[in-house]
């Protein structure tokens, strides 16, 4: 786990546990040995610390925390680095990472590849640095940069690294050759002047001012995390105690967050994410399946989801055609990408160098002639089946037989858009989430007909634009939309029985959610939602009314097309379940005439409204998609539970310290989340969304836990 060798008159402690070099007991045990065995040989001048293969340590091993651990722990180990006589020198590549930035910070001198980057993630898995990081970093960096650092758990590039006097050199060549090299110009020089140990924290006096500015930010920022809050209190002790009980400190905040059931729920979360990377479908895998190399790309459409699409494609450094019918369209789209690039430039996610290539790569075009070479074709317009299966058609026509065509759609099946094509082997689905730019869940969708090799075509696509992306099965709605459908449903029935709007979003916001249903629905716009309803109606043959209380034997609200036919469309109108300051206003306050309209509409349809508790309602919207979310699993549209925990988290912007709705129930216990859907299925049997999942049953009896059957090892942490 760690090799030892001694080169000329330096000692090298070359990591070697892929696939990141996580500091498990085996790593640590291996560093104390090696220093052990550094520090007694007499030829042995200098030490390097460096990672084989990919990177520096990435942190400590993450599955090591379900356990009781093990000595040596990582602070008794950093201290034997710090506290030797010979030079350490920590040479790093790569990702150097939470407990690998802490042994770095043990070491007397740091060099590292300008492509390597360092930082202390360790708050995106619930906990805080644990091995004197909190204690260390401040008095490298100062106070500031670090309460910046480890509460937000960016990566810092070498050369910022290097400013902020985290690195001391940037190296180049071989980083172990390099490292070396540093280490023997080290040789004989005292290392007591370079233990951060004795280091005072600079500006200490202004700790206060720091730490009340940090702890505002992230109450804000990740408004019911745990562990920034103990991620400024664990900094703000690096000023206000000595060294020893700084670490002492932190070691009890570690142990409090470290075992919460955030922390645990988070760690789920990042392994989940890596699991959905290894899919699954009739034929093949992510191990056997071949994506085609995706050079060149198209987008049809330049709408909000066709210019959002183009511009990840572009910021991801691929070409892309962007076409429209005409000339003011696309002039439109044209102006919305700039806008939207120039944006990403001055938020800093992307560089102002990418910003100026992705100009250069944007194409448009209003021929489809020009597509005949391209790799990958995305259409991304409205939903109407009619109309894409027309694009596909003439896609097919032009394009090169290889050409992928994907469709960027939030329901439609995807063998009903692909009979327009010769190529249906060659069709997927793309749901992109709105804003496409910001959200990072994209949803790919497989038909029957669908090849495996195109499904690795844009699960690689989407990792590349820097999505997070899950493969399932189609079917009506998906995953995501049709797993999500019973919560907007639930929301309205609620407020028909007794709740009212702003209830219903305080209770959810309370719970995790960033903006309650009504909220939602005022940002997208009622007419939205209407049109939708009236659609389905027209399919269903049924005439809506202000009395309508049912669409094919099935339980349903009126009241947001009540709302929006008053002209009450939401945000963009002023006024909606909410008013606001002004049109396209974004100040919700609470408005009594809807109470009135509520009242009426309650009155005519004959429902007494009444008083319903907040678990009520986290029940009915939860839960409702949690047995949604059983037949989704039930029927194969989605392999594994980490698929629809994944999907809430990046498509819906659930909390992760809940670690997805499936996880969430896990948590509940499946027994009672399943009695309770029997109940509200007794009491609402005019909700299909109610019919018990026969999947949670047959779990629920067995009293089988759900993390028997997630394949994420953060399930069972
Ligand atoms: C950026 C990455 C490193 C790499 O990304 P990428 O190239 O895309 O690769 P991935 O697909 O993400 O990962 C590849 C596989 O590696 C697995 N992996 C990655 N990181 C870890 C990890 N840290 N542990 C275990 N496994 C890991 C991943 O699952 C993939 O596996 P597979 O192929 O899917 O099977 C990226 O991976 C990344 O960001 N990783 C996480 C980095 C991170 O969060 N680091 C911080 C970890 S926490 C930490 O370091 C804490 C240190 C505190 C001290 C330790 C305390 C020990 C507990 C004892 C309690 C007592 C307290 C006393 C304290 C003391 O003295 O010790």
């Amino acid at each position: 786990m760690v090799d030892y060798s001694v080169n000329s008159s330096v000692a090298l402690l070359l990591v070697n546990n892929p696939p990141v070099n996580a500091l498990s007991h085996a790593v640590r045990k291996g560093l104390a040995d090696g220093m052990l065995k550094a520090t007694k040989d007499t030829k042995v001048k200098a030490i390097v610390i460096a990672g084989k293969g990919r990177t520096f340590p990435a942190g400590a091993d993450i599955r090591e925390f379900s356990g009781p651990g093990k000595e040596p722990w990582l602070v008794p180990v950093g201290n034997g680095i710090e506290a030797s006589g010979k030079p350490v020198v920590a040479a790093i590549h790569g990702t150097c990472l939470g407990g690998g930035l802490e042994v770095a910070l043990f070491c007397h001198y740091r060099v590292a590849l300008k492509s390597a980057r360092v930082g202390f993630p360790e708050v995106a898995i619930g906990i805080l640095p644990g091995a004197a990081g909190t204690q260390r970093l401040p008095r490298v960096t100062g106070l500031p940069v670090a309460f910046d650092m480890i509460t937000s758990g960016r990566h810092v590039p070498a050369e910022q690294a290097k400013k902020y006097g985290i690195i001391d050199e940037i190296v180049t060549g071989d980083i172990v050759n390099a490292g070396i090299r540093y280490a023997m110009i080290m040789v004989g020089k005292s290392t007591i002047p370079r233990r951060l140990r004795a280091k005072p924290v600079p500006d200490a006096e202004n700790v206060q001012k720091y730490a009340d500015a940090a702890m505002a930010h992230v109450k804000r920022k990740y408004k019911g995390y745990e562990a920034p809050v103990y991620c400024v209190k664990a900094v703000r002790a690096s000023a206000e105690k000595p060294y020893d009980l700084g670490v002492e400190n932190e070691k009890t905040l570690f142990n409090v967050v470290g075992k919460s059931g955030q922390a645990r729920a988070q760690q789920y979360a990042f392994f989940a994410e890596r699991v959905v990377g290894k899919w699954e479908m009739p034929g093949g895998n992510s191990q056997t399946a071949k994506p085609i190399p995706v050079r060149s790309t198209a987008v049809i459409g330049a709408g909000t989801m066709g210019t959002g699409i183009a511009v990840c494609i572009l910021s991801a450094g691929l070409p892309c055609y962007l076409v429209e019918q005409n000339q003011k369209f696309l002039e439109n789209g044209l102006k919305t990408i700039k806008a939207l690039m120039e944006g990403s430039v001055k938020l800093g996610k992307i560089s102002p160098e990418v910003g100026q290539r992705a100009a250069s790569l944007l194409k448009p075009t209003m021929s489809y002639d020009d597509l005949t070479g391209v790799d990958l074709v995305i259409e991304a317009v409205y939903e109407n089946l009619e109309l894409k299966k027309e694009i596909f058609a003439k896609l097919d026509k032009v394009c090169k037989p290889s050409t992928i065509l994907c469709s960027n759609t939030s329901s439609i099946d995807i063998d009903r858009i692909a009979v327009a094509t010769k190529r249906p082997e060659k069709c997927v689905g793309v749901h992109f989430f709105a804003p496409a730019y910001h959200m990072k869940l994209l949803e790919n969708i497989y038909s029957t007909k669908t090849s495996p090799d195109t499904a690795a075509t844009v699960m690689k696509l989407g990792k590349t634009i820097g999505k997070v992306p899950i493969l399932v099965k189609s079917c009506q709605g998906f995953l995501a939309n049709r797993m999500n459908t019973p919560y907007g449903t639930e929301s309205g029935f609620l407020v028909e029985e007794g709740a009212l709007p702003w209830e219903v979003d305080q209770v959810m916001e309370d719970f995790g959610m960033p903006m309650g249903p009504f909220k939602v629905r005022d940002l997208s716009g009622l007419d939205v939602g209407s049109k939708i309803t009236a659609e389905i109606a027209k399919t269903l043959g049924v005439t809506l009314t202000d009395e309508t209380r049912f669409m094919a034997g099935n339980r349903y609200s009126h009241m947001n097309t009540v709302l929006a036919n008053m002209g009450r469309l939401g945000r963009k109108s002023g006024k909606g379940w909410y008013k606001y300051e002004k049109a396209g206003g974004k100040i919700a306050s609470i408005d009594d005439d809807v109470i009135t309209v509520l009242n009426n509409h309650c009155k005519k349809l004959g429902i007494e409204r009444r008083t319903i508790s907040s678990q009520e309602i986290i029940e009915r919207l939860m839960y409702s998609c949690i047995n949604e979310g059983f037949k989704i699993l039930e029927e194969g549209i989605a392999k594994r539970p980490e698929e629809i925990d994944i999907s809430w988290l990046y498509g819906f912007t659930f909390p992760k310290y809940l670690g997805g709705p499936m996880y969430y129930a896990n948590q509940v216990g499946l027994g009672r989340v399943y009695d309770r859907i029997c109940y509200y299925h007794e009491n609402f049997p005019f909700s299909k969304h109610w019919v018990p999942s026969q999947l949670l049953r047959r779990l629920s009896e067995q009293n089988i836990p759900m993390s028997q059957w997630m394949a994420s090892p953060g399930a069972r942490l």
